[in-house]
C-alpha cells in the first residue's frame, strides 16, 4: 500500500531545488509537487529521485518514473550517465550525492521545515518500538491525536498503514509529516534506526526530543564496528536533528552518549550505582516503581513484564513531560495498556483457555542476544515450570549474533528449541546450527533442541511445555508481529500468534475440549 500523501501538495520550481541543493540543472524549469526515491511509488508531478545503491542505481528506474508521471530526476554524474545510455532526456538536476540532499529537497517540497506538531524520535537497539508505543498510547489516552512510525505500522490519528521499513525514507517521512499537519496531529512519536542515520533518511527533520534507550549487538553486517553503530546513532543528539535528549545511562554506550551529546540531555539510570538526572527506584510490587529528580517524584506502573519494560515506560514518561504533559497526567496516562503487537504478547487459545494444563505462551520480538536475555529473565518469576524458548535468527543479517543469541537462550530458559526466523537468500539449517553453536558453548544444562520449520517447533515447544507440567512457560521470540517468513526470496503468509494459537487448540481439541 503506498504511503499516504498531502492532500494539497504545493508546487516547486525545480531551480528552486537545484539551487538549494547547489546542483546543475538541464532542460525546462518544471514545478515539482512531491519527490520520491521510489519508482515504483511515483505520483504524477513528481522529482524522482534517482540514487546509487549496493545493489543498483536508481537511474535504471527512471523511464519507468517517467512513465508513471514523474516530471524531473534528480540525480548524480553516474545517474545521468545512464539516463544518456537510455536515450533519456528529461528536466534534472545533477549534484555529487543525491541520497545526502534528499531530505532537504523533500523538506523544501512538502514544507515540512517546522512542522506544527511536536516531534519525538526513539533510538536505540531494543525498545524504540514498545517506547514508542508507549508514548503514543499515553498521548492518546490524553486526548492528543497522535502520529506514529515505526517498525509495526505508521499511525496518523485513527488511520494505520503497515510499515515497509522501521524508519522510513526520506521523501516517504516528510511526505508523511505533511500528512500529519494536514490532518491536526499535534504529536508525532517516530523509532529512527541506525540505518536512517546513516543513509540520510531523517535528513530535514529536527526532533523536539530524542530518545536513546540502549546499545547492544545487532546490525553488525551494516555497521562494520559497535563505535559506528554507535556514532550513527549519537549523530541524532545533535542541533541538526534534535533540540534535546533523554539518554538511558544503564549501559556504558548511554553514558558516554550523554557526554558528548551537544544537545541538553537528560538522563536517567535503573541502577543504584550509576549517577543520572533521574532514577528508577524499586516499588511495592514488580510492576510499579517511582520515577524521580530527587525533586519531582511519578509513581509509575509498567504495563508489560520485565526490568526493561520498566525503563521504557520511564523513558516514555520523560519524553512526555519533556513534550509538555505534566508529570500528573503521564502518571495516569501511562497506566493505559499499550498493546504492543508481539512484544511481550500473551497468546491465549480460541476457547478452552482457562484449561490449567496449558503453559502460558508469549510472543515477542527478541532479536538481538541482549533482547533475548532480557525477555527470559522477564518470564523467569512468572514461570513455576520450566521456561521453554523458541528461536532461531534472520538470514542475510548480522552473523555474529547468531551465536550470541543461542548463548543467551541456554542461559535464559531450561528447554531452547532453535528453528528458522527469516532465513532470506541462506540456508536454514546453517543458521540454526550457528545459534545451537553458541547455546551448546554455554555449557549449560538447557536441553536444546534442532527443528526444521518453525510452525513444528511452536507446537513441539508448546507440548514440551505441557509435559513439563504447569506453570511452564513458553518464550517464541524473533518475529513479534511479523505476519510473513521470508525464504528464499519468497514471503510466505506466516505468524507467531496464529500458530501458537494453532498449537494450543489442538492439545485442547485432543482433550475433548471446544477450540
Ligand atoms: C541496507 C539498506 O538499508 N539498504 C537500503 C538502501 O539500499 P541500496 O542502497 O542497496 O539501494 P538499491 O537497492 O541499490 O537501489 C538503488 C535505488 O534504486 C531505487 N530503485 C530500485 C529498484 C526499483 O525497482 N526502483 C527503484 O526506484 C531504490 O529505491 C534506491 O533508491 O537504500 C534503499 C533506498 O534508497 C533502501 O530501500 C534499502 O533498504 C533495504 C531494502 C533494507 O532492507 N533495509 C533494512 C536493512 C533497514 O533499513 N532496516 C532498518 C532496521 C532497523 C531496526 O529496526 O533495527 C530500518 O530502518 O528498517
Ligand atoms: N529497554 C530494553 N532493553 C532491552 N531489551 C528490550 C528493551 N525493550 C524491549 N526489549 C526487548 O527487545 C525486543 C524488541 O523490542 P522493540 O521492538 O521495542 O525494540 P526495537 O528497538 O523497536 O527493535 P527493532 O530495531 O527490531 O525495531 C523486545 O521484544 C524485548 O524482548
Ligand atoms: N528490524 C530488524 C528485524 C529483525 C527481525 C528478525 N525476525 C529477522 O528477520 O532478523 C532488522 O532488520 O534487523
Ligand atoms: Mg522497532
Amino acid at each position: 500500500m503506498p504511503s499516504p500523501r498531502p492532500a494539497s501538495p504545493h508546487a516547486t520550481a525545480l531551480s528552486a531545488v537545484a539551487s538549494l541543493v547547489g546542483g546543475s540543472t538541464t532542460g525546462p524549469d518544471v514545478e515539482v509537487t512531491g519527490v520520491t526515491l521510489s519508482s515504483q511509488d511515483v505520483l504524477a508531478g513528481d522529482l524522482y529521485a534517482a540514487l546509487p545503491g549496493a545493489n543498483t542505481h536508481g537511474a535504471r528506474y527512471a523511464a519507468g518514473a517517467l512513465e508513471a508521471g514523474a516530471v524531473a530526476v534528480l540525480t548524480d554524474a553516474a545517474g545521468e550517465q545512464v539516463l544518456a545510455e537510455d536515450g533519456i532526456d528529461c528536466p534534472r538536476v545533477v549534484v555529487e550525492d543525491p541520497r545526502s540532499v534528499v531530505g532537504v529537497v523533500a523538506r523544501a517540497v512538502y514544507g515540512t521545515a517546522d512542522p506544527a506538531l511536536q516531534l519525538v524520535g526513539v533510538t536505540g537497539t531494543n525498545g524504540k518500538t514498545t517506547t514508542a508505543y508507549l508514548i503514543s498510547s499515553a498521548l492518546t489516552a490524553l486526548g492528543r491525536t497522535t502520529g506514529l512510525i515505526g517498525t509495526v505500522e505508521t499511525r496518523i490519528g485513527d488511520e494505520r498503514v503497515k510499515s515497509m521499513r522501521t524508519t522510513p525514507e526520506a521523501t516517504v517521512l516528510h511526505a508523511l509529516l505533511a500528512v500529519m499537519v494536514e490532518r491536526g496531529v499535534d504529536h508525532c512519536v517516530m523509532e529512527v534506526s541506525s540505518h536512517a542515520l546513516s543513509q540520510h533518511r531523517v535528513d530535514g527533520v529536527v526532533y523536539d526530543v530524542a530518545l536513546f534507550t540502549n546499545l547492544s549487538q545487532d546490525h553488525l553486517d551494516f555497521h562494520p564496528t559497535m563505535r559506528d553503530y554507535f556514532l550513527a546513532k549519537a549523530s541524532l543528539f545533535t542541533p541538526e536533528r534534535s533540540r534535546r535528549g533523554i539518554v538511558c545511562v544503564d549501559d556504558a554506550w548511554g553514558r558516554e552518549l550523554a557526554d558528548i551529546a551537544t544537545v541538553p540531555v537528560t538522563t536517567v539510570t535503573s541502577l543504584a550505582d550509576v549517577e543520572a538526572d533521574w532514577r528508577l527506584l524499586p516499588g511495592d510490587d514488580p510492576a510499579a516503581f517511582t520515577l524521580s529528580d530527587g525533586t519531582t517524584s511519578l509513581a509509575l506502573r509498567s504495563a508489560l513484564p520485565g526490568d526493561f519494560n520498566r525503563v521504557n515506560t520511564a523513558m516514555a514518561a520523560l519524553a512526555l513531560m519533556a513534550s509538555g504533559i505534566p508529570a500528573d497526567q503521564a502518571e495516569r496516562a501511562l497506566l493505559v495498556d499499550p498493546h504492543v503487537p508481539g512484544r511481550m504478547e500473551r497468546v491465549t487459545p480460541a476457547g478452552d483457555g482457562a484449561d490449567p494444563s496449558l503453559p502460558l505462551v508469549v510472543v515477542d520480538y527478541a532479536h538481538t542476544p541482549d533482547a533475548v536475555a532480557a525477555a527470559l529473565a522477564a518470564l523467569r518469576p512468572a514461570t513455576t515450570g520450566a521456561l521453554v524458548v523458541v528461536l532461531g535468527a534472520g538470514g542475510d543479517r548480522d552473523r555474529g549474533k547468531r551465536a550470541a543469541m543461542g548463548r543467551a537462550a541456554a542461559e535464559g530458559a531450561d528447554v531452547v528449541v532453535v528453528t528458522d526466523d527469516n532465513p532470506r537468500s541462506e540456508d536454514p539449517a546453517a543458521i540454526r546450527h550457528a545459534v545451537l553453536d553458541g547455546a551448546r558453548e554455554a555449557g549449560t544444562d538447557a536441553e536444546l533442541h534442532d527443528v526444521e520449520g518453525r510452525a513444528t517447533a511452536i507446537e513441539a515447544a508448546v507440548r514440551a511445555a505441557r509435559s513439563r507440567g504447569p506453570g511452564s512457560v513458553v518464550a517464541v521470540v524473533g518475529k513479534g508481529h511479523e505476519t510473513g517468513q521470508e525464504i528464499a526470496g519468497t514471503v510466505h503468509p506466516f505468524d507467531d500468534r496464529v500458530e501458537v494459537a494453532r498449537a494450543l487448540d489442538a492439545i485442547t481439541l485432543e482433550r475433548g475440549g471446544v477450540a
